[in-house]
């Protein structure tokens, strides 16, 4: 197990049970040990304590060879709960009186204990063995004064041994229980542990994994996120509040920069493709349209026509009133030939006063009567700047669009050169330049006489 590559929830998980879990398993092993210490040390206390109190009343029965005495001593000895079996030696080791079934001791062993008791263990058996010893007492001094003797411990000699075998079993039994106790009452503390450090890592690593999920789905392009809010702590809780409100204005700016941009770039696409002055399409729409126009008339028949405008003698308002004046002019101009067109025309601004128009679905006599209208409307109007009127006309050269031209520049160099020749044979008249003139057609190479006086 890498702990690197945990998630979130496993190492909550671990940072809460791990202490806790080495936390309860040292605290209990202390608490077995130090349990099994003192039943142990309280097992030997009391084996000390049984043989330290019948060493001295032992001391009257060993020197006066009264084993009845001795007898009744162990007899009242292994009354006790504990004591399984008692014995008296003589300081050569032989056994002068004995209850229960008692191990047989090793004289040399009895030999070894000269100051105390010391302890014997065997399997379910503590053995404890003391001397008993004697300050030269008379057999027929009183038994008090023998007690008394053997109190001062001034010049004793040892003159046999007390032996007392106590029952380990019931202590073992009471070891087994704290142990089993001890394993339970860990077992159901890490049990509550777990589940406590369980609800505790949901709660930390649930609301994360929400937030993760909202930030990967806003990485992904999904700005509408909204995640749940149900973290209980405090700080997750104002996490999530805080991600929703980020999510809401991010979303929000993007909507309102989204509607920018499209705004922009509407703008933009308008201004690539219309006259910033007038309002009218740009050349590079009356391009696009003019070859429309010329396929549609090869392919389906719809005829028309292109009428190039060139105004008369623009440039002196411009130089008398200057390029306000100028300006407002062509406005009025764009405004006055927008008026008089059908659904269906065109009109285009391609350069400082010249305007294309292209008729579509039209005879070539229809478009000379529209020419000849818009040339007259033209001449017709009376610019007023400042007090001062002006009077303008209209240079019209047209060409008919009747399926025979496969190039549209063609057209325009035609129209244009027709505009040409209206200005070369006096201004403010129509001239329509067919590529083939035609039959009987007056006014195809001459135009009408529409030329009104400067
Ligand atoms: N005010 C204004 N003038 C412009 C604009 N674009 C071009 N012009 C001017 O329009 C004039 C056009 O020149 P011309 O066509 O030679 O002058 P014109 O007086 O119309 O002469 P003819 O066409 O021969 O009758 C020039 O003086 C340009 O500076 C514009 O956007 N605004």
């Amino acid at each position: 197990m890498n702990p690197s590559r945990l998630s979130l929830h496993n190492r909550l998980l671990l940072v809460a049970l791990l202490p806790a879990a080495l936390l309860a398993t040292l605290v209990t092993a202390l608490v077995l040990y130090r349990g099994a210490q003192t039943l142990d040390r309280t097992l030997h206390e009391r084996g000390n304590a049984i043989v330290s109190f019948l060493a001295p009343a032992a001391e009257y029965g060993v020197i006066s060879g009264n084993r009845a005495t001795l007898q009744s001593l162990l007899q009242a000895a292994t009354a006790q709960r504990e004591v399984s079996a008692a014995a008296v030696y003589d300081d050569r080791g032989t056994l002068l009186a004995s209850r229960g079934r008692i191990s047989v001791l090793e004289p040399e062993m009895l030999r070894r204990v000269q100051d105390g008791a010391i302890p014997h263990t065997a399997p379910e058996m503590l053995a404890v063995v003391a001397p008993i010893k004697s300050g030269g007492i008379n057999i027929d001094d009183e038994l008090v004064d023998g007690w008394q003797a053997g109190a001062t411990q001034q010049g004793m000699r040892t003159i046999g041994w007390v032996h007392v075998e106590l029952d380990t079993r019931p202590s073992s039994r009471e070891k087994s229980l704290i142990i089993w106790s001890s394993f339970g009452i860990l077992a159901v503390g890490l049990l509550l542990t777990a589940v406590i450090a369980v609800r505790l890592a949901r709660s930390v690593s649930r609301p994360v994994a929400r937030l993760v999920r909202g930030v990967g789905q806003m990485a992904g392009g999904a700005l509408d996120v909204e995640i749940p809010e149900h973290a209980t702590s405090q700080e997750l809780s104002a996490l999530e509040r805080g991600f929703n409100t980020m999510a809401r204005a991010i979303s929000e700016n993007h909507r309102t920069l989204q509607s920018r941009i499209d705004d922009a770039t509407a703008l933009l696409a308008y201004q690539a493709q219309h006259d910033p002055l007038t309002g009218l399409p740009n050349r590079r729409v009356f391009e696009q349209k003019l070859e429309e126009c010329v396929v549609a008339s090869r392919r389906a028949g719809d005829h028309g026509a292109l009428c190039f405008i060139d105004l008369d003698r623009f440039k002196i308002v411009n130089d008398t009133c200057g390029h306000a004046a100028g300006d407002d002019l062509l406005m009025r101009i764009a405004l006055l030939i927008q008026q008089r067109l059908r659904d269906q025309d065109i009109i285009c601004r391609i350069g400082g006063d010249e305007f294309a128009l292209i008729l579509r679905g039209c005879s070539p006599s229809d478009a000379m009567t529209i020419a000849e209208e818009l040339r007259d409307s033209i001449s017709s109007f009376d610019f007023e700047w400042q007090g001062r009127i002006f009077s303008i006309g209209a240079s019209i050269g047209m060409a008919y669009i009747d399926g025979t031209h496969t190039d549209p520049s063609e057209i325009l160099i035609t129209a244009d050169a027709a505009c040409y020749e209206a200005k070369r044979n006096g201004r403010n008249r129509v001239v329509r330049y067919p590529l083939e003139p035609e039959r009987g057609d007056s006014t195809a190479l001459e135009g009408p006489d529409n030329e009104k006086a400067d």
